[in-house]
């Protein structure tokens, strides 16, 4: 790698080099269509609900992921506060799954009849591969950090100044939009950089690879939304 490059992303971080390079696929990822549908309150209720349904189901998949990365932590980490911030992830899950089924009732759906969709099963499939003891720690943690901070840069979005978030969604965007949120995700990407910063060739292209896929899989995850409508 050119020196000048290495100097910059020891100065910023990698992760924030890599969003650097790969700003155009970041960008279509926190300022989609559907989000942006959201924020101007162009939104049609029914690609929200939609939305909704499929990631109730994402979430519940994003459990046994989260809580192989604290198994890879407690195993792989180098410094012992990494394990309360996933740890911290993991608990909040159940709050998450509880306020998507208080949020489905309010909107009339049955979630125990929800059907996953292809890209949403692709996705799943993609968490499922990464509780795999092989996928290494740094790996994990840099597609832990990348899902994290796409949800939370898309919500906030949706409730800076300027917005016109209909009423009844700003509750939704406010639960990753919020700051302890953004924090979380700062946390993550701390962690995500140590480790890229002592990585191996091999494993930051792997990484960058892992950070381009989750972003990738967060569009598609959207257009479904939105595609059936
Ligand atoms: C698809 C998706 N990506 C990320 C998040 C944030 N945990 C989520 N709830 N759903």
């Amino acid at each position: 790698m050119e020196e000048t490059a290495k100097a910059e992303e020891k100065k910023i971080g990698m992760t924030e080099a890599w969003l650097r390079k790969h700003r155009l696929v970041y960008i279509g990822a926190t300022r989609h269509p559907f989000i942006l549908s959201i924020r101007d309150g162009s939104i049609n209720i029914d690609s929200y609900k939609t939305w909704l349904a499929q990631d109730y189901l994402f979430v519940r998949a994003c459990v046994p992921f989260l809580a192989s990365l604290l198994v890879k932590a407690w195993k792989e980490s180098d410094e012992d506060g990494d394990m309360e911030v996933i740890l911290g992830g993991v608990a909040s899950l159940e709050d998450e799954i509880s306020w998507f089924k208080r949020e489905a009732n309010k909107w009339g759906i049955s979630l125990s009849d929800v059907v996953p969709q292809k890209p949403n099963i692709n996705y799943c499939r993609l968490l499922e591969s990464l509780v795999s003891p092989d996928v290494e720690y740094t790996v994990a943690v840099t597609a832990a950090w990348a899902l994290e901070v796409v949800y939370q840069e898309s919500f906030a979005h949706c409730i800076e100044e300027g917005s016109n978030t209909p009423p009844e969604l700003k509750e939704t965007c406010a639960r990753w939009g919020n700051e302890a949120f953004a924090l979380y995700c700062q946390s993550l990407q701390k962690i995500a950089n140590r480790r890229l910063q002592k990585a191996s060739d091999d494993e930051l292209k792997k990484a960058e690879v892992m950070l381009l896929s989750v972003v990738e899989h967060e569009v598609e995850f959207w257009n479904m939304a939105r595609a059936n409508v």
